[in-house]
Formats: C-alpha cells, structure tokens, sequence
C-alpha cells in the first residue's frame, strides 16, 4: 500500500499545476528580477473587459496572475477592490464565472493563474469540488486570505490532491514563532510561495512603500531560506520604484488596486483600456531587474 501511495504520490508532483508557480520564480530568478503578479477582479468592470485586461497584463509581462472571486464582505480590502467586488457581484459573477475567465486565460497563456478569493463561498460550493474545478480550469494556486493555516487542514489536502499550491499571508506584525509555523505549512508540496503583506491595513494603492518593509522581509527571509520558499510582496504596490525596490530584497511584486483602478478609469473604452494595462505593466516590468 505505502510503495502504490508513494508512486501515486510522486506521479503527483510530477504533474503538479503548483510547480508551474516554482518555474515562474525560478526563471525570473535566473533573469535576475523578482516576478510581477498582477491582481485582477473576475468580472470587474464586465466579464469581457477583465478577460481582455488579464490578456493585456499577460502581454504586458506579468509572470503570474491572481484572479479574484468577489465576494460581499471582502474584510480585508480597501475602497478599489470592495467597489470591484461589489460591481462583479451586481453583474452576477459567482465561482463558476470565475472558473470560465480561468479556463478562457488558461486556454491562451502558460502563466500561472492563483484563484484569490474568502473562504465563505469556497465553503459554500465544497472545498474538493472548487479545488478539482480549479484545477481543471488551469489554477496552480490559492490564496484564501481569511482562512490561517491551523484551519486550513480541509483545503490544504483538498489543494494538494490537485496539484494546487495554498498560499499564506504573513502580515507585518507576525513574530517569528509564527512566521516559522506558516512556513512550514506553505513549504509543504506541491507549494507556491509566501505572501508578505506590507502593511498593517487593507488592499490600496499608496503613494510610498512602508519604510520597515526591507527589515521585515528579512525576518520572514531568515524562516523561509531553509525551505528556498519564494516570497512576494504586497499591499500598496502601484509605481514602478516601489516594484523596483521590492525587487532588491524580495522575489515578488503584487500590484492589484492600482490597477482595478486604472480598469474603472478606462471603463469606457476597450482598447484604450487594454492599451493603458498593457503599458503599465509593461512600466512594472521594466522595474522588476534587480540593480547591481
Ligand atoms: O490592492 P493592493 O494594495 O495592490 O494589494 C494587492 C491585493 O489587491 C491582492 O493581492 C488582493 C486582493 N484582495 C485581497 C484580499 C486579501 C489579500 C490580498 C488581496
């Protein structure tokens, strides 16, 4: 039994969606950058507009997307993406909306997708159904920010049956017994990376990036190096110098509100639209080398 378990096991990770995730980092790695992972809400201004964008930002240069499901109390986001949310959810957009943009980037890009979203309605429609759906639809990852790791035991088998990464947060006020116990959860295979948070509040873009930010992502480093988890940096991140020194000392970048916001100024225009993501993040991108 253990010898079928074990091969099964190893077939898995063979085929895990997750390890398209580690290749992202890796390559950018070598490349001598951190990666650049947009953050786009399904629906958000209309189903065709977010697919369009999330096809803009992948032609832009982003190494990974995160898709977001909305949801109707979205506690840890700012004004932007509550706005988004709310305007998916008045358009109907539910979790099998969001499986179809995902199929539909998925069908056009190998970049990696991270479905984004609270564990509420992943509850409510059946964690393996969402991970086995998810995984079909072409997501390597998860981020489920409301849910800690001592409750995420269902979703982190669930995600690993399927190849999936689950992908924790760690805030800036974590002491380090903490930043340890998530470490050793999120490094567990198939894994995906750590999401620092920047700072202590809700998704929005600011105008500066924390000035503690660089010492508490050493602190996070000195946990995670042992494991070679990657870590991404995000909350605020909207101009490319932000990108630029996240790229000194981390191996990611998340930018989300700064550019649902740049959607809704574009709302009316398609192509303007596409043209003003692309650009952007293109502008990103350009930030993402690491200076000598
Ligand atoms: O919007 P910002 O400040 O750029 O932060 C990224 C954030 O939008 C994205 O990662 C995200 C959207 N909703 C979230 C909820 C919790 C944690 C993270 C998120």
């Amino acid at each position: 039994m253990q010898q079928h378990k074990q091969s099964k096991t190893i077939e898995h990770h063979e085929a895990a969606p997750a390890q398209r995730i580690g290749h992202a980092f890796a390559q950018a790695s070598r490349e001598g950058r951190c990666v650049l992972i947009p953050y786009l809400m399904c629906g958000f201004p209309s189903v065709e507009q977010s697919l369009a964008a999330i096809l803009a930002a992948i032609e832009g240069g982003a190494d990974l997307i995160e898709l977001g499901l909305p949801f109707s109390d979205p506690l840890a986001d700012g004004a932007t993406i509550q706005h988004a949310s709310h305007q998916a959810l008045e358009h109907g957009i539910n979790i099998t909306a969001c499986l179809s943009i995902a199929r539909q980037v998925a069908a056009h890009s190998s970049v990696p997708l991270i479905l984004m979203g609270y564990y509420n309605p992943v509850l409510a429609y059946g964690v393996q159904r969402f991970c086995r759906e998810a995984a079909a639809a072409g997501a390597c990852g998860l981020i489920i920010p409301d849910l800690p790791p001592e409750e995420a035991g269902p979703l982190l088998e669930a995600a690993h049956e399927q190849g999936l990464a689950l992908i924790f947060l760690v805030p800036p006020t974590t002491p380090d017994e903490r930043i340890a116990s998530i470490v050793r959860v999120a490094a567990q295979e198939p894994r995906g990376f750590i999401y620092c948070v920047s700072l202590s509040g809700v998704t929005g873009a600011r105008d500066r990036l924390p000035p503690h930010l660089q010492s508490f992502i050493a602190r996070v480093r000195r946990q995670s190096a042992p494991y070679d988890l990657p870590l991404a940096v995000g909350f605020g991140v909207s101009r490319p110098e932000h990108v630029a020194e996240i790229a000194r000392y981390a191996d990611g970048a998340v930018v989300g509100s700064a550019l649902v916001h740049l959607l809704e100024r574009h709302a009316a225009d398609g192509e303007a639209q596409r043209a003003a993501v692309r650009d952007y993040i293109r502008s990103l991108r350009a930030c993402t080398v690491r200076q000598p």
